[in-house]
Order: structure tokens, then sequence, then C-alpha cells
């Protein structure tokens, strides 16, 4: 019974999230944190993930259809994923999660990247991790409407990489601090909070300036990475809080954690990955680790994952 399996890193956006959307740099980090995608040989092809509680999911593979509508949107981009296969072969895909979805953690990006791993491997192509992250990009897209290469590369990629202003290039980077950080769940998910920063974009003056200052925050960042000077990287942490903040896609407990680090004097914290919630990351202390679970944030592993989406085939 052919079997494989693709682990993949979920992710942190350390700078630039949003801003990224609209051409601005960015740098992210995929994280020891991980989701396992598991394809097994069978006579028909169904979807289980214990994170989405809808249990089996039973797929027919000429349409591409499931029992609901509502089944079919919190599957979108596994279903997007597999579709992306013309050849398909029935199986059992299993999605296994250790956070929960829609986080800000990447789990769009995670979930798309372990299906073309996995699928792609049980039907015999061998794809690079590049091309794996290319394929998904467009996935992640088709799917959200919006949105960046920036989550999909990293997932795919591994490492702390750099995404430079109006480039489709990513850049991997040597040096990092350790980094703590936490999810809280939200109400809204990456695809809706995007839509929303698109109707301010479209009404609002001064949102092209706070785009572009988030671009010269990461590119200090950057400079600040390469020097490892931590105590600018943290203070450059709290301004692009701020001025995600101004775009309106923090929210009171992101706020209230990042104010208070600032206040007890701790070197570095703000909102990561699509907002209104989710996860928040900080540069590590022990205080960070005690302050974020003090306001209920599930810390998440956040050792650096360098290797990106690995893939194994089992025969049992
Ligand atoms: N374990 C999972 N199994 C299947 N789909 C998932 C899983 N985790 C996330 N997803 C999909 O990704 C969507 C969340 O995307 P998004 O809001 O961008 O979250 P994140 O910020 O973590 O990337 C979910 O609504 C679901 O469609
Ligand atoms: C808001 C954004 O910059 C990051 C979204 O991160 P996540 O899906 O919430 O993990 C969108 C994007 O880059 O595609
Ligand atoms: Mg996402």
């Amino acid at each position: 019974m052919r079997t494989v399996e693709a682990l993949v890193p979920l992710k942190l956006t350390l700078f630039g999230e949003h801003a990224i959307v609209y051409g601005e740099p960015a740098i992210a980090m995929a994280i020891s944190e991980s989701m396992k995608v598991t394809v097994k040989e069978s006579d028909r092809t169904i979807i289980s993930s214990s994170s989405l509680h809808i249990g089996n999911i039973r797929v027919n593979l000429q349409d591409m259809r499931v029992e609901s509508d509502q089944i079919s949107k919190a599957l979108s981009f596994v279903i997007e994923a597999l579709n992306y296969f013309e050849e398909k072969r029935p199986a059992l895909i299993n999605i296994e999660s250790s956070v929960d979805p829609s986080v800000g953690l990447g789990t769009s990006a995670a979930v798309i990247v372990g299906v073309i791993a996995a699928y792609s491997k049980f039907l015999g192509y061998d794809f690079t991790n590049l091309e794996i992250a290319k394929i998904s990009r467009n996935v992640e897209k088709k799917v959200q409407g919006l949105g960046s290469r920036m989550d999909t590369f990293t997932t795919s990629l591994g490492g702390i990489l750099y995404f430079p202003r109006g480039s489709e290039n990513v850049e991997r980077l040597s040096s990092l601090p350790e980094i703590a950080s936490g999810y809280v769940k939200r109400t809204a998910t990456t695809a809706e909070i995007l839509r929303r920063v698109k109707t301010v974009k479209e009404n609002g003056r001064e949102f092209n300036e706070i785009l572009k200052l988030i671009g010269l925050v990461v590119e200090d960042a950057r400079d600040a990475l390469d020097k490892m000077d931590v105590e600018t990287l943290g203070q450059l942490m709290y301004i692009n809080h701020g001025l995600l903040m101004s775009l309106g896609v923090t929210s009171p407990i992101l706020d209230e954690l990042v104010s208070t680090a600032r206040n007890i004097g701790l070197p570095g914290c703000k909102m990561s990955g699509g907002g209104g919630g989710g996860s928040a990351v900080c540069l590590k202390s022990p205080k960070a680790e005690l302050l974020l679970e003090s306001r209920g944030f599930k810390l998440v592993k956040s050792e650096l994952n360098r290797t990106g989406v690995t893939i194994k085939e089992i025969n049992s």
C-alpha cells in the first residue's frame, strides 16, 4: 500500500505582512511547529482533517464535489491543490495540524504545500521545493483572490527569508535572534481581512504612505538582522505593529499585549500574519513567554526550520 507523507513547517511573519501584498518587502521564517499531510493508496478519495472537525469527507474526483458548500469552503485550499493535477488517482488524504486553522501561522499555505508535495509524489512526480512553492503560491492566490508569495515560499523553502520590494525573488538570511510566539483564535480568515484592507486602500490617501513606511521598517530590520542588532530589531517590531494597527488589522488583545510588552521593557513584539487576532511574535525572553501565556496565547514551537517541506514515501 503506497503511502506518502509530507511534513510542512508553519511560519511567522517577522516584518511586512499586508505591505508585501502591495509590493513592499517582508521577512518571514519557517518554524518547528509543523503540519503533516499523508496520502495513502485507496479505491476512493476521502479527506480527513481533525482540526477542522468535519469527519471523513468523500470527494468525487470527476468534479471535486463534496457533500456541502460549507465543507467545500473549509476544504477549499485542499481541493484546489488537488485540482492542480490533471490526472488524479483516488487516495486517503489526512491532514494533521498541531495548531488551529486560521491563526496567522500560514496554515492555509502549509496545507496547500503539504497536499501538492505529498500528492505529486504519490502520482510519481519529483518536484523541487521551489517548484512546490510556485505551484502552491498560485493555488493560494486562486482560492483567496489576493495575497503574496510569502507564506507558500516560506513553508516550502524553510529558513528565514527576505522578500525584496517589487520582485519575485527571495533571499535567505543567515542570522536570527531567538523568538517566542503564540496565537489566540480569531474571528476572521486572512482572506476576509485582506479584502477589508483592500477597501481601506481604495478609500484612504494615507494608506500608501503607511505601506511605504512599513517597507522602510522592513529594510531597516534586514540591516539590523545582518548586524544582529537586537535592540534596533525589537524597536522596529513595535513600530511595525503600530503601523499595522493604523491599517486596522490588529485587535484589542494584540494591541494590549504589544503595548504591555513595550511598557515592561521587553525587547520587541508585534502581530504576525493576517491579524484580527491570531499570532504574535516577540524576541525571546522568559518574560515574553509568561506575558503571552498570561494573555491567553497558546505558545507555538518557534525554533527556526531550515529545510522547508520534506517528503517521505512509506510502502506499507
Ligand atoms: N488543518 C487544516 N486542514 C484543512 N484546511 C486547513 C487546515 N488549516 C487551515 N486550513 C485552511 O486554511 C484556512 C485558513 O487560512 P488563513 O485564514 O489564511 O489561516 P492562516 O493565517 O493560518 O494561514 C482555513 O479556513 C482552511 O480552509
Ligand atoms: C497578510 C499577509 O501578508 C500574510 C497572511 O498570513 P496568514 O495567512 O495569516 O498566516 C497576506 C499575504 O502575504 O499573502
Ligand atoms: Mg493564510
